[in-house]
């Protein structure tokens, strides 16, 4: 089974071509793929297929918005096994992938996601190195609520990017004290808000036009970067300086990433690396049941 490595500020992926939808993304399989000791060690696994074939073979019930059957599609799970509708670090490693080796040669196409179809701008992609620009659509408030980590209530902003994030600006935050938080366990949060869980985001407010950010993410834990998550905090960032709209340079610990928020819309700017590409022993993979 033919894979790639690849990461979006540090948020790093499995990539898994199977254009003809043979494989069985089983929670065994997927976990141990990205177990850092016992697989190859990634936050998720991306499968490369086209939405048709995904559909005709039951992996998607139907096509989501925005996405036709001849589009690529982002099949995305977290490390933990478990499905997510979007993964904005993620598409930025799927588009660079598809341009990297010749399965499209466009630089401006829709990538098909759970969350919808997300219209790319891939700005380079030659060799390991690429930058790509991503639509990520609509961003929506669900309100206010709060998170608890390292002993601290954080209260923030529930925001919808396609999957669930709550974004908390603390404005005495540096970037010293926010690297300080012990993120080792997963935040408390109101499951009665956040049925299908959240991913948590702390970070500063905006100063000169950025924020530093850091976050533990559903299904994962912590980790050095999320895509969907940079949008979640700029929105945020830019609600706790009474706006609404703007450009936000969100950094986080593997980088960072440029936001811009306008008519309730996000798009998300930043970097993409294949790191490498090999195989998986098929007995090995098979063996997980
Ligand atoms: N790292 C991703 C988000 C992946 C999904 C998230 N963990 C969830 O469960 O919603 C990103 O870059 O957006």
């Amino acid at each position: 089974m033919d894979f790639s490595k690849g990461h979006g500020t540090e948020n790093d992926f499995v990539v898994l071509p199977d254009l003809d939808v043979r494989l069985d993304l089983t929670v065994p399989r997927v976990k141990a793929l990205c177990d850092r000791r016992r697989g190859l060690g990634a936050d998720g696994v991306l499968r490369v297929a086209k939405a048709g074939a995904l559909a005709e073979a039951g992996v998607l019930a139907d096509l989501p918005d925005g996405t036709s059957a001849d589009d690529w599609f982002m099949d995305y799970r977290n490390a933990d096994g478990s499905l997510a509708e979007m993964c904005g670090n993620g598409v930025r490693v799927f588009a660079h992938y598809l341009l990297s080796t010749g399965l499209e040669t466009r630089d401006e196409f829709v990538v098909g996601s759970r969350a919808g179809g997300k219209p790319v701008v891939v700005h380079s992609a030659a060799g390991p190195l690429g930058e790509v620009t991503v639509d990520m659509g609509k961003v929506r408030d669900l309100g206010s609520s709060a998170a608890t980590l390292d002993g601290k209530v954080f209260n923030g902003i529930g925001i919808d990017v396609g999957n669930p994030h709550l974004a908390c600006v603390d404005p005495h935050l540096t970037a010293a004290s926010l690297s300080a938080l012990d993120l080792t366990a997963a935040p408390g949060f109101d499951p009665g808000f956040f049925p299908h869980g959240v991913n948590v985001e702390i970070l500063t407010r905006i100063d000169s036009g950025a924020v530093d950010m850091r976050v533990h993410e559903r299904g994962v834990g912590e980790t050095r970067s999320c895509g969907t998550g940079t949008v979640a905090a700029a929105t945020a960032a830019l609600r706790h300086e009474g706006a609404d709209s703007g450009e936000v340079i969100v950094r986080i610990p593997g980088g960072q990433v440029i936001v811009s928020l306008s008519d309730g819309r996000a798009t998300l700017r930043g970097p993409s690396v294949l790191v490498a590409s090999g195989t998986v022993d098929d007995s090995w993979w098979n063996a997980l049941t």
